[in-house]
């Protein structure tokens, strides 16, 4: 290895007071609705060999012989039905929760920087890492925008900090936040969100909680996330005072033919419909913010399926976003994690 492979700070004084430094990093979202967009955010995405656990070469033949030929133009259609004119959602969403946490984390003892990256396309840690750097932080505290630990995301986000630290001269103090699923804060902020939603909607007959889903495989290997969902479902649950009948859990976004985690969320809004639900109501706790996930797959497809299926309307209940509730119960969490560090003081 080069000597000057290490990224430094060539001349730069070391004597200004250090900063620390909240990264958020969120999924990723294409540039713009189109195929052509599409195509590199899905070769980065699914190329990670974190989220597809598959012999390499194998998977690299399949991703570039099928799916990369045929994904990107149906992805392309369901990002143009959420498209806005800001932008994606998962962006403009993640975006206004950074602002809205840099301003709550204002009036701290020393400069504290939030910026945001996007494990997948632009920015990216690294890029955000390295820009954080320049404005002389020293103490980083990255929190993934995912409540419930799955090394398909939160796994593969340690891995772009550690591959991004490893090539610095003089890397930044680290601490990461594995996961928040069961933290009082944030069951509070989704109950109260719920709660509102409810005031001015009226209650349906029953309350799904839809979470992303990963194969069972990676589960049976040890991976946490299938139990943190669920309990992060029975706190919720609780903290509602509701009973078991009237909560009910699934598991959507299904990627290929092997078992995911079930039960499967399109199959659970039909039997619903079939069981005489009229009015469901969804949550998706696992997603910070709003996007393609929620906003097509829940709120348009799904409620399509549960309209076909018999029932009355499909309600999607929002993400929590940067609401007061979530930037207050995101602040604390990070007051928490960055304890003992003098610029949070
Ligand atoms: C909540 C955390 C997420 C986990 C866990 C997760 C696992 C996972 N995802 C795929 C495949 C796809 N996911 C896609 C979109 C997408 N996924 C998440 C979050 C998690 N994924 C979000 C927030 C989004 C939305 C992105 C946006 O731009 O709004 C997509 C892309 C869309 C599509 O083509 O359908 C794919 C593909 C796998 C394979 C996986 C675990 C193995
Ligand atoms: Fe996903
Ligand atoms: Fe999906």
């Amino acid at each position: 290895m080069p000597r000057n492979h290490y990224t430094g700070l060539a001349g730069q004084s070391h004597d200004s007071p250090a900063q620390a430094g909240v990264l958020l990093v969120n999924l990723g979202t294409p540039e713009a609705p189109t195929a052509r967009a599409v195509r590199p955010y899905l070769a980065q995405f699914l190329g990670d060999p974190r989220v597809i656990e598959y012999p390499r070469w194998l998977w690299w033949l399949i991703l570039h012989g099928v799916i990369l030929r045929i994904r990107p133009a149906r992805s392309a259609h369901a990002y143009a039905r959420i498209w806005t004119a800001e932008g994606s959602p998962l962006r403009v969403g993640s975006e206004q929760l950074t602002t809205a946490l840099q301003a709550a984390l204002r009036n701290r003892a020393g400069a504290v920087r939030v910026a945001l990256a996007m494990r997948y396309g632009a920015p990216s840690v690294r890029a955000q890492v390295e820009q954080l750097q320049r404005e002389g932080v020293r103490r980083l505290l990255v929190l993934p925008l995912y409540p419930q630990y799955s090394a398909t995301s939160t796994g593969s986000v340690i891995d772009a900090v550690a591959d991004t630290l490893k090539r610095l001269r003089w890397p930044p103090e680290l601490r990461i936040v594995n996961d928040y699923h069961a933290d009082d804060g944030h069951i509070e902020a989704l109950a109260l969100s719920i709660e509102r939603w409810w005031a001015t909607h009226g209650r349906g007959d029953a309350l799904l909680l839809s979470f992303h889903g990963i194969p069972q495989r990676y589960v049976d290997a040890g991976d946490p996330y299938f139990q943190q969902c669920h309990t992060t479902a029975r706190r919720l649950r609780e903290r509602l005072g509701l009973d078991e009948a009237s909560l009910i859990v699934s598991f959507q976004s299904r990627v290929g033919r092997e078992r995911w985690l079930q039960p499967y969320t399109d199959a659970t809004v039909k039997r619903l419909a079939t069981a005489g639900i009229k009015r469901l109501d969804v949550a998706c706790p696992g997603f910070a913010v709003d996007c393609l996930e929620t906003l097509e797959e829940i709120a348009m497809q799904n409620r399509d399926f549960f309209v076909a299926a018999g029932g009355q309307a499909l309600r999607y209940i929002p993400a929590l976003n940067d609401s007061a509730e979530q930037v207050a119960s995101l602040a604390a969490l990070v007051l928490r994690h960055a304890q003992g560090w003098p610029e949070f003081s």
